[in-house]
């Protein structure tokens, strides 16, 4: 089997990760979040999102969190734009890709955006459009691409359907998540396959939760179409507010474990991403979600 020689993280531990804490977390603490990735190596970092306050009320320091990161070169912020007032108060902050996300499933698109799918692209197109002319990139997360907690199993013809439609408004390319992680190899590749119709394979990213503990073989198994993009969270922090009993993303600590050991470069420090990884987990007061950091920081312990 031939797999990517590197691949590229992107860390949404900020965003998705933190969106979900029931207690406030200090802008300072995600600024220095943020700062401690991208010191570990992270190029790619998911900051915040720029939705209702009263939807995700975590998030609504967006503004004072992107005026606070000190901006690495080299390093894409992004963050989430739902609609045309939430790409008009992004643009304060800076961002250097905005994302729009949508859902293969109705259910959970009315559930997180109040919107069906179709009505979800109408508001999109002038989002990416406005970004687009501003220069900014512009990335589609596609949610319950495997499964819903609403409508069960999603079929892969329904992910591409809504790849075709991310496509035909102009983005550039696709995250594609198993929100609730019940994905298991066979089922994320289809969900992968019917969205690389679509997209070219530089321009699709896995986004595996790991609530069932298949996040790593499902990264495995997109290694093996080539997928080269994978998002996931620091710690392994996180959970949709909008999809109940879905625990965080796999863990970038056990995601660079698993590349490096195949020889797949990351450029990602491991030492430096288990250290940020002990900071946000001792500010939440739990420990980290990250099996290699639990057993590296034993290691550490003697
Ligand atoms: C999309 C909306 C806003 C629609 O919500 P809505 O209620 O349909 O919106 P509306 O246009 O009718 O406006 C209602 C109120 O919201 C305000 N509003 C309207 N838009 C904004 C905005 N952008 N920023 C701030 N405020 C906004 C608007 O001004 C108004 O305020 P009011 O007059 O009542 O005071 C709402 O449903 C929402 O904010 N949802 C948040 C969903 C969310 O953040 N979910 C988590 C992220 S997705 C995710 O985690 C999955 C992902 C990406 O990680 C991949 C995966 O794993 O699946």
């Amino acid at each position: 089997m031939k797999y990517p020689a590197r691949v590229k993280l992107i860390d949404v531990g900020p965003r998705d990760g933190l969106q979900n804490e029931k207690q406030p977390v200090p802008a300072a603490v995600k600024i220095e979040l943020v700062k401690r990735l991208q010191d570990a190596g992270l190029k790619e970092i998911e900051v915040t999102s720029y939705v209702s306050p009263k939807w995700v009320p975590q998030m609504a320091d967006n503004a004072e969190v992107m005026a606070g990161i000190h901006r690495q070169s080299g390093v894409l912020y992004s963050v989430l734009t739902p609609n045309l007032k939430g790409f008009e108060a992004a643009l304060a902050g800076k961002p250097d890709e905005i994302v729009v996300f949508g859902a293969a499933s109705e259910a959970f698109s009315q559930k997180n955006i109040n919107c069906s799918i179709a009505e979800s692209i109408e508001r999109f197109a002038p989002v990416v459009q406005a970004a687009l002319d501003a220069g900014i990139a512009v990335r589609g997360a596609m949610s319950c691409t495997v499964g819903c907690p609403y409508e069960g199993e999603i079929a892969p013809e329904k992910v591409g359907y809504v790849a075709g439609l991310m496509k035909g408004i102009g983005v550039q390319r696709v995250d594609v998540a198993d929100t609730i992680g019940v994905g298991t190899p066979i089922k994320v590749q289809k969900a992968l396959q019917a969205t690389l119709a679509h997209f070219g394979i530089d321009q699709v990213s896995g986004h595996f939760h790991d609530t069932y503990g298949q996040a790593l073989s499902n990264t495995l198994a997109a290694l093996e179409l080539g997928v080269w993009n994978f998002q996931s969270s620091v710690a392994g922090l996180g959970g949709c507010p909008y999809a109940k009993g879905a625990t965080g993303n796999v863990a970038t600590e056990d995601v660079v474990y698993l590349l490096q050991g195949m020889g797949i470069d990351t450029g990602v420090d491991l030492d430096k991403l288990i250290d940020a990884g002990q900071f946000i987990s001792e500010h939440l007061g739990r420990p980290t979600q990250s099996r290699v950091a639990r057993a590296l920081l034993a290691k550490r312990a003697g």
